[in-house]
């Protein structure tokens, strides 16, 4: 059990953890949500692989702080202390626009080098492999390598909510419970690009992990409440090691890249306060599906407790 989830039981708000029925009328993400349910469907028979793709595990890949870039570790420092807040918080990292995006150091160079290389071993593995959406046929889900407790649990719980805490409050930026793992690679005869989409989280973190690429910068437009009409649109482009923090429901893609690899670490956090009151892929009250591990998100509550949670149709 990840501390995210031991701390949300502890709190005694969750029993179980759950996927959303999206009903009907699904918007482009309907592929994505149907690939999401196959995957976590698979993957919750199996506990997370440890790393044994890795030919000398000693050197892979998990959390030392070490990793972490200093500007980051400064960011985070600031963030917990008593006296924080958004605008001191703002000389630690760069605003990109008025669009609430930014942008920070997070990994030194070298450890995304080294990452990149442990996925390319488990890429040439024969193990079986899910991929992270049906709109990203070359991405890897990094649960499936044991890189969820060894990796993307302490840094969103010990790292990125402090930030997130400050920077997206109303989007559960302070109460984060859960979080999807995935790399994003994109080469040439692969895929080349990311249409249009808002993600399937509260807050998303975007880290470059390199290769070498040119083009394939991300574009925002707006939350995907503006009328399409109205949207305005910024690049992003990458630098190794560097993450984008945005709000998960801002439209967003990637353009294609011209040559090269790109490796890309993406981190969908999710906050069930917010999601258990409206679905953030069908804006609709969320109808919950029991799950093991920590499905979409959403949480609920066991039948035999005295309290439920009346938007919850338990099938
Ligand atoms: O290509 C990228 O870096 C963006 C990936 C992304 O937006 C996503 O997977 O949700
Ligand atoms: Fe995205």
């Amino acid at each position: 059990m990840t501390a995210f989830v031991r701390r949300a039981v502890q709190s005694g708000v969750q029993d179980f953890r759950a996927v959303q029925k999206c009903p009907g009328n699904m918007d482009m993400h309907t592929h994505v949500k149907k690939q999401e349910k196959d995957n976590s469907l698979v993957l919750t028979e199996k506990s997370p692989r440890p790393l044994q793709f890795s030919a000398n595990r000693s050197t892979s890949p998990g959390y030392q702080e070490s990793f972490l870039a200093a500007e980051f570790l400064t960011a985070v420092k600031y963030s917990k202390s008593p006296q924080a807040n958004v605008e001191g918080l703002l000389h630690h990292l760069h605003s990109i626009t008025d669009k609430r995006i930014y942008r920070l150091p997070v990994f030194i160079p070298e450890f995304c080098a080294k990452l990149v290389e442990e996925l390319e071993n488990f890429e040439r593995s024969d193990l079986p492999k899910g991929r992270p959406n049906t709109m990203n046929n070359y991405g890897i889900l990094l649960n499936e390598l044991g890189f969820v407790d060894a990796l993307t649990a302490p840094l969103c719980e010990k790292y990125i909510e402090p930030l997130t805490s400050l920077l997206f409050p109303d989007w559960g930026g302070g109460c984060l419970d859960s979080h999807r793992a995935f790399v994003v690679k994109y080469a040439l005869q692969e895929d080349l690009d990311l249409s249009c989409h808002y993600d399937n989280a509260e807050v998303t973190l975007n880290v470059s992990l390199g290769k070498e690429f040119t083009d394939g910068n991300l574009y925002f437009s707006d939350m995907k409440e503006v009328p399409v009409n109205e949207r305005t649109y910024a690049e992003v482009e990458h630098i190794t090691g560097q993450g984008i923090l945005h709000r998960g429901q801002h439209v967003h893609g990637a353009l294609p890249i011209s040559s090269g690899e790109r490796w890309n670490l993406i981190l969908w956090m999710r906050a069930s306060d917010v999601r258990n009151k409206c679905c953030p892929m069908c804006d609709n009250e969320p109808v919950l599906v029991k799950t093991l591990g920590d499905g979409d998100g959403f949480t609920s509550v066991r039948e035999d407790r005295e309290q439920t949670v009346d938007i919850c149709t338990l099938t």
